[in-house]
């Protein structure tokens, strides 16, 4: 059985983006830069939001931060993601998400310029990747499927794939990009019947339900690939995924832990979208 380390992947790849950086450095060209906007002081998105920073800093590409006080109104966050969106400087534009109640994700994300859209959740760029056109794909699919060419699992014709979770920042994007490479797909969600029999079947089982611990060794067909998308924050503070990882992990393949698995690459994901916008704009503006 082999685990998948997210943590390492994210690191070879990353290194692979530093370098093309270097590059671009060294032509004395302008370099990618990445803004996130933080809207008040949820400690989760503070440390997530630092990561980011920090695997900017460390490819050699620009983060700017912009943070918000809590008491942002809908309007003035509207007027910071225009101002970015018109900023030739600017690349990528990710406001982290959960907002404060108050304000409403949808029309801010409507906002951001789909060319910018790293993150992948405007329409446009859903549209596109449903209908098979280039553009920019949520970074947590563009990982697991990182993940899932990192053991070989490239061609995927002949083999079921079994998505739990339907959002569209998971579920929705990796069902289709699984589809893509000629799996067969059932995404499976709280409304499933009989979740259990159908996971049996997988070959690819990715689990996304925010449940800890809820995949368990009998649900496993023997020799399946499972990937981990869930990130449970338990009391102790630990983190912890969807799947019961020490139940599971003779009876896979392949399974990713948490940490260290899905998580890294996420972030990592984050980065190349950016540098795929700064090649994009280097073409229209440069
Ligand atoms: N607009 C937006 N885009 C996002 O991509 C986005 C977001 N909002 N809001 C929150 C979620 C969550 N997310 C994670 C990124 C990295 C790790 C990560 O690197 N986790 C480490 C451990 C980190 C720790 O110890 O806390 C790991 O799994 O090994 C986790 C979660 C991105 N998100």
């Amino acid at each position: 059985m082999e685990i998948i380390y997210g943590s390492e992947l994210s690191q070879k790849i990353k290194g692979e983006l530093k370098q093309e950086i270097e590059k671009l450095q060294k032509d004395g060209r302008r370099l990618p830069v990445l803004s996130v906007i933080l809207v008040g002081d949820n400690p989760a998105s503070q440390s997530y939001v630092k990561s980011k920073a920090n695997a900017c800093t460390s490819i050699g590409m620009e983060n700017r931060t912009i943070r918000m006080p809590h008491s942002t109104t809908q309007q003035e966050l509207l007027n910071e993601v225009q101002r970015l969106n018109e900023d030739p400087q600017v690349d990528g534009i990710l406001v982290q998400l959960p907002l404060p109640s108050h304000l409403d994700e949808v029309s801010v994300v409507d906002a951001i310029s789909p060319d910018k859209d790293v993150d992948g959740l405007h329409p446009v760029n859903a549209g596109k990747l449903l209908t098979g056109r280039d553009g920019f794909v949520p970074c947590t699919p563009l990982g697991v499927m990182e993940m899932l060419a990192s053991v070989g699992y490239t061609d995927l014709s002949g083999l079921n794939a079994v998505v739990i979770g339907r959002s569209n920042l998971v579920g929705k994007p990796l069902s289709l990009l699984l589809q893509k490479q000629n799996a067969t797909v059932t995404m499976a969600h709280s409304r499933t019947a009989d979740l259990k029999a159908l996971c049996q079947q997988a070959d690819i089982l990715i689990a996304a339900i925010g449940k800890p611990k809820k995949i368990t060794a009998d649900y496993i067909k023997e020799g399946a690939v499972v990937i981990d998308v869930g990130i449970n924050r338990m009391e102790d503070d630990k983190l912890c995924g969807d799947v019961d990882f020490e139940a599971i992990k003779e009876k896979a393949k392949a399974i990713t832990p948490v940490p260290k698995g899905v998580g890294p690459m996420t972030v990592c994901m984050l980065l190349k979208n950016t540098l795929k916008a700064y090649k994009e704009h280097e073409k229209i503006y440069g």
